[in-house]
């Protein structure tokens, strides 16, 4: 490479690195902003949250809404409806027990007959067990930020599948869905009886009414929406665009820490679980969208499904921020393998194996010597889809943009392009001797 390429190139590197990642990723969330419109300001205006992961809570949005001492009294504070939600069986062991109670104003059950929603929704996929359905390709994919629709699109029909394992009919496996919308979804909720959704929004704030109480999802954060609850997103910034990934196998836990020790990676204190909220309305038409086996079907009520004034219990919808994340890393030489950067995995029956692991590529010092930074050149017995949420990503230089994705299949061989190889291959050189002077101008 010649010399004025690689200074142009260094230039270019340290100044992305400067601007807008910086400044995005050292933002956070703890100070919610809820600027901007939508009309609905101070309903999603400085919502407070529980702390904790897997915690379990109780919370009330009138004081005494709890029963006392027992789940399901016979008469409930308020005249409410206890109504159970469970995350697992019954029977399994304690340690992995999740199920909330919730004292609503009408059970769930109030509603007419399911029937399949009208239109199909014709970009979801579930079932990946039969190949004759789906393409199946060992080929590097990457894709291009999908469009903001110019026609009227709410966050169900923004959603288009790109990939997944398995099937929710076996309850084992996964789908990876993205979603553009730009609309917010109106006397409708979603309730995924396929398994958890977890959201990883890159343009656009999602503002989330569930059963449990509010969320707002801003790009840097995750969302969980567990299996089987009810949820609403409005979209207070117009347009939104994000990645999902869908878990039929059971639910999101923290990784191990093994050797790291007791500290680092991501916090259980950091996960925000929303507090108790409701709306005592009767708005007639009320659509449930409720996906099952992969299918859309819809029934209609006369009430808001968020009509929960207390719960308590362990299962509910949780938020991360992603810049949280503490990170760790080589300090010496050669390259860690991604798992460091686990924020959270969904194990398999297979000690050690992931069904899905979630991992993120924060900003971070890459500090070892004599050491090819990117990551190296590989072929892994996993799959990876990635996708970007700011930035750049330090193992693709061109071509992959945020709101953009890549899949490198099970043993697809991959790592970096051309450019960057040649790129980090001198960086030494260059740190090793400043006097050739690469500092951008
Ligand atoms: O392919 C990728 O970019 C993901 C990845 C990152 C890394 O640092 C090591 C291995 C790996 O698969
Ligand atoms: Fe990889």
């Amino acid at each position: 490479m010649n010399l004025d390429r690689r200074e142009e190139q260094m230039a270019q590197h340290l100044q992305n690195d400067m601007s807008e990642t910086e400044v995005f990723w050292k933002g956070n969330s703890e100070k919610e902003s809820t600027n901007h419109s939508g009309g609905h300001e101070s309903e999603f205006a400085d919502l407070e949250y529980l702390r904790g992961f897997g915690n379990h809570f109780t919370t009330e949005a009138l004081k005494g809404a709890l029963p006392e001492g027992q789940n399901s009294p016979l008469n409930c504070p308020y005249g409410l409806y206890a109504e159970q939600i469970s995350g697992t069986a019954f029977t399994v062991p304690r340690k992995y027990n999740q199920k909330s109670w919730l004292y609503r104003i009408k059970p769930s059950v109030t509603h007419e007959p399911f029937c399949p929603r009208q239109p199909a929704h014709e970009n979801l996929m579930s079932d990946f067990t039969d190949s004759s359905n789906s393409t199946v390709t060992p080929t590097q994919l990457r894709w291009k930020p999908e469009d903001i629709p110019e026609v009227k699109t709410d966050f169900i029909d923004g959603l288009f599948t790109i990939c997944g394992a398995g099937s929710p009919f076996l309850r084992h496996g996964y789908a990876v869905h993205m979603y553009a919308a730009n609309a917010s979804m109106e006397n409708c909720a979603l309730a995924n009886a396929d398994g958890d959704f977890l959201i990883v929004p890159q343009q656009g704030r999602l503002w989330i009414k569930t059963e449990s109480g509010k969320l707002q999802v801003s790009p840097g954060e995750v969302v969980v929406l567990p299996h089987g609850f009810r949820f609403s997103i409005a979209l207070p910034d117009g347009p939104s665009r994000g990645y999902i990934v869908e878990v039929y196998s059971g639910h999101f836990q923290l990784p191990d820490l093994g050797p790291i020790g007791a500290n680092g990676l991501a916090e259980p204190r950091d996960f925000l679980t929303p507090v108790a909220w409701f709306e005592d309305e009767n708005i007639s038409g009320y659509t449930i969208i409720h996906k099952f086996g992969g299918q859309l079907f819809q029934s209609k009520q006369d009430f808001s499904p968020f009509n929960v004034v207390a719960w308590q219990g362990n299962y509910a919808p949780y938020k991360y921020d992603l810049r949280k994340f503490c990170p760790f890393n080589t300090v010496l030489f050669d390259h860690a393998d991604p798992c460091i950067n686990t924020v959270l995995t969904v194990p398999s029956e297979k000690p050690g194996v992931a069904v899905v692991d979630l991992v993120v590529f924060p900003p971070r010092w890459l500090v070892a010597e004599h050491t090819f930074r990117p990551p190296y050149f590989h072929r892994n017995c996993m799959s990876e889809f990635m996708g970007l949420i700011c930035g750049t990503y330090e193992g693709k230089a061109d071509g992959f943009l945020p709101g953009g994705g890549s899949l490198h299949n099970c043993m697809s061989p991959h790592g970096v392009d051309t450019p960057t190889y040649e790129f980090y291959a001198m960086l030494e050189d260059v740190l090793l001797h400043p006097s050739l002077n690469y500092a951008p101008k």
